[in-house]
């Protein structure tokens, strides 16, 4: 599979790579639901939070930078998150990508659009309350560095300020589809599988038109 390398568009025996992005704060039950899409649906789930977990268990220069920049729930320069999500991409032989975690902000979405000349088939929002968020982060258990309320507090922040802007860019083209995610684990996939079990033709229509229930800060 080519995912434009070398930035063109590709030659028309190429099959088509359906890409979902899938959005929502911190402890929103991203990484939870993408699972359990991945094994209905058939699509590769890749979490770019964990292809950046890796990069800093490789110990490279960069996977040092990571660190630094996730421990203090700040956002990875895009060119550098790109390229390893590109990489994972050409690395498995797929065309349906579930990409969790993925745009953060709108320097994401240009260095993905500019490098991969791709875009998302629709951007799957998992919109659910701070307090519910904070409650999940601070009893999940995986001994992430980035799970400590000072950090989760900057991850909140970083999520209102720079990510909730790309849900109004994708919802402005008619891609956003919007989960209340702050329901049980079941009662969410439910809706999800709704969403997933649409034909193209057969379009949910976006539904952003009141605001997330995320608290501002
Ligand atoms: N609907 C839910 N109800 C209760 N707990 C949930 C729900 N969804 C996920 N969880 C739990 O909340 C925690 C966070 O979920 P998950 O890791 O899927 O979130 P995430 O959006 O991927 O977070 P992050 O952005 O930090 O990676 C996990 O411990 C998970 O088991
Ligand atoms: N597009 C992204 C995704 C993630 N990060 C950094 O990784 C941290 C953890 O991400 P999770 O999806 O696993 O919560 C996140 O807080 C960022 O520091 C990123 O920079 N860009
Ligand atoms: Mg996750």
């Amino acid at each position: 599979m080519d995912l434009n390398k070398e930035g063109d568009r590709g030659s028309a025996k190429q099959k088509k790579v359906k890409i979902v992005f899938v959005i929502g704060g911190p402890g929103s039950g991203k990484g939870t639901q993408c699972k359990r899409i991945a094994q209905q649906f058939g699509y590769t789930h890749l979490s770019v939070g964990e292809i950046l977990r890796q990069e800093i268990s490789s110990g490279s220069e960069t996977g040092s930078m990571i660190q630094k920049i996730m421990k203090e729930g700040r956002l990875v320069p895009s060119d550098v998150t790109v390229r390893l999500l590109q990489q994972a991409m050409q690395g498995v032989n797929s065309d349906k990508f579930l990409i969790d975690g993925f745009p953060r902000n709108e320097e994401n979405v240009k260095a993905f659009e500019d490098l991969t000349k791709m875009e998302p088939e629709f951007v799957l929002y998992l919109d659910c309350p701070q307090d519910e968020m904070e409650k999940r982060l601070l009893s999940r258990n995986e001994g992430r560095e980035d799970d400590n309320i000072e950090t989760i507090r900057k991850r909140f922040k970083v999520f209102m300020e720079s990510t909730l802007p790309t849900i109004e860019y994708y919802e402005s083209k008619g891609k956003i589809r919007k989960v209340d995610a702050g329901k049980s684990i079941d009662e969410v996939f439910e809706s999800i599988k709704v969403i997933f079990s649409q034909g193209k033709d057969n379009k949910v229509p976006p539904i952003i038109r009141h605001k997330c229930k995320c608290l501002i800060l």
